[in-house]
């Protein structure tokens, strides 16, 4: 890393190490011939962010294909309840730096059992929370407590109470936290939100998201625990439950996901995605809706949110091509992944922003944007705060739909108006010894 942050002790450490290093090595009068010039450079070892990743499964292969291809950082170490898997994606990596010239210096990737060990690391400047949701809040805490900035996948929480614990720690901590919302990356995204905050297409009188639906969780037969699988840590502060591979099985359309223990369902699966743009687009980043209404209650087919402001939001899972569909009294917009962008009118794609209108936040790339921020201690696109409001969206659409009534939000205190039962499930029991700090 060039701009090394005085809060992070461990990077000094490493590269006054270094430098001593050097210092020795130049003493023997060899050195510009032995060392090469990338060594000196923007890409040298010592200015590259190393990165610990906590969680090897789907999206963390995602996430090591695209950071192989990057000369600003390096992964060196992983972490896993499951040593195979750890063994496996470790493999993959060694392999990765070895085929890539522009990684020379490179000294291999540490495996570790517990997520506490990887974090102790002083050499580690940044860690990947890739586990399921469960995970998320512990794992990043731990990490920003010890000095680390952090990538926590969407939905950035299990339960409202851990976010604001994960804001406020980030905040006293000075560490940058990106949530996994990459869609803010994405330029149909932006623009479709950049129309809607502006104006373009009117009063907002409906928006309507599409977020799919899982199969209904099933018992499941005990079935014995792989011997080299830590089952007790992958359940962590859930409650415990017999082991059967399809419990904690990473997979798009089942597995851990159809489970409320170890995430939101489809509210935070696809929820964390849909309607951290919603709260963009309506400049809700630091606040969010005042009324949830589950799906069925008094005849309403769809699950429903509102705003302040009467905006209000539909889940209609399969029943539009976008992903979502803002409605206005001028227009409309139609938004989803690979570019999919429909305006009406058609113009609004392309309309240049003036110099007096909302010009959003510009990424183009998440993982640019984090290790960007990291460097130069800037809040990134998905903030902390922001991964934390959008994530409670999906967990009090969760609360409704569970007690079958509408619920009152105020998103000024953080607090259910009105009921103490739906109160209680804002934070949700911690099985020891795992405990949230
Ligand atoms: N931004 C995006 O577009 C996407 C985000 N995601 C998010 O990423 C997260 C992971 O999803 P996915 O990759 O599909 O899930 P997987 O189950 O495939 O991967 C999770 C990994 O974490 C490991 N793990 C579980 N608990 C721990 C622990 N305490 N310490 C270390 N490792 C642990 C699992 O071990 P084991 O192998 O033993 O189960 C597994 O290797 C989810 O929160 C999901 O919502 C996922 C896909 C896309
Ligand atoms: O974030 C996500 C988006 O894509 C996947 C489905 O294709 C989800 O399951 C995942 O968690």
């Amino acid at each position: 890393m060039s701009t090394p942050t005085p809060a992070n002790p461990a990077l000094l450490t490493r590269r006054t190490a270094l430098k001593h290093g050097l210092a020795g090595i130049l003493a023997t009068g060899f050195a510009p011939l032995l060392l090469p010039s990338r060594l000196f450079g923007a890409s040298a070892p010592s200015n590259r962010i190393n990165v610990g990743i906590v969680g090897n499964g789907l999206i963390a292969t995602s996430h090591v294909g695209a950071l192989l291809g990057r000369d600003d950082c390096q992964i060196t170490a992983l972490c896993d309840v499951w040593r195979t898997k750890a063994e496996k994606m470790q493999k993959r990596i060694q392999q990765g730096y070895a085929e890539n010239a522009g990684t020379a210096g490179f000294k291999g990737v540490d495996l570790h059992a517990t997520h506490e060990e990887l974090v102790a690391r002083p050499d580690l400047d940044v860690v990947f929370v890739t586990t399921p949701d469960h995970w998320h809040a512990a794992v990043s805490i731990a990490a920003m407590q010890a000095g680390k900035d952090v990538y926590c996948e969407k939905p950035m929480t299990l339960t409202v109470r851990e976010g604001r614990t994960m804001v406020n720690i980030a905040r006293r901590t000075g560490r940058v936290l990106q949530t996994g919302t990459q869609q803010r990356s994405e330029s149909a995204f932006r623009r479709a939100a950049t129309i809607v905050r502006n104006g373009w297409i009117g009063d907002i009188t409906l928006i309507r998201t599409r977020l799919g639906n899982f199969p209904a969780a099933t018992e499941l037969a005990e079935e014995p625990i792989p011997a080299d699988f830590n089952y007790d840590r992958w359940l962590g502060p859930t409650p415990w439950r017999p082991y059967n591979a399809q419990r904690v099985l990473g997979n798009y359309g089942g597995g851990w996901r159809v489970f409320l223990e170890y995430g939101s369902r489809k509210n935070g699966d696809w929820g964390a995605h849909h309607f951290d743009i919603i709260q963009w687009a309506l400049g809700m980043d630091a606040s969010g809706p005042v009324e949830f209404i589950p799906a069925g209650f008094e005849g309403s087919p769809y699950q429903t949110h509102r705003y302040a402001n009467g905006v209000t939001v539909q889940r209609v899972d399969g029943n539009q091509p976008a992903m979502i569909e803002f409605i206005g009294t001028k227009g409309t917009v139609g938004v989803g992944r690979d570019d999919y962008l429909v305006c009406n009118p058609i113009a609004l794609a392309t309309r240049p922003v003036r110099a007096d209108e909302a010009h959003l936040y510009e990424s183009n790339d998440h993982h640019t944007d984090f290790f960007n921020c990291v460097r130069t201690r800037q809040r990134p696109i998905a903030d902390v705060e922001i991964g934390h409001r959008s994530a409670t969206v999906g967990h009090l659409c969760g609360i409704a739909r569970q007690l079958r009534r509408p619920l009152r939000w105020d998103p000024a205190t953080e607090e259910i108006i009105g009921d103490p039962l739906a109160s209680r499930l804002l934070d949700r029991p911690r099985r020891a010894p795992y405990s949230l700090l």
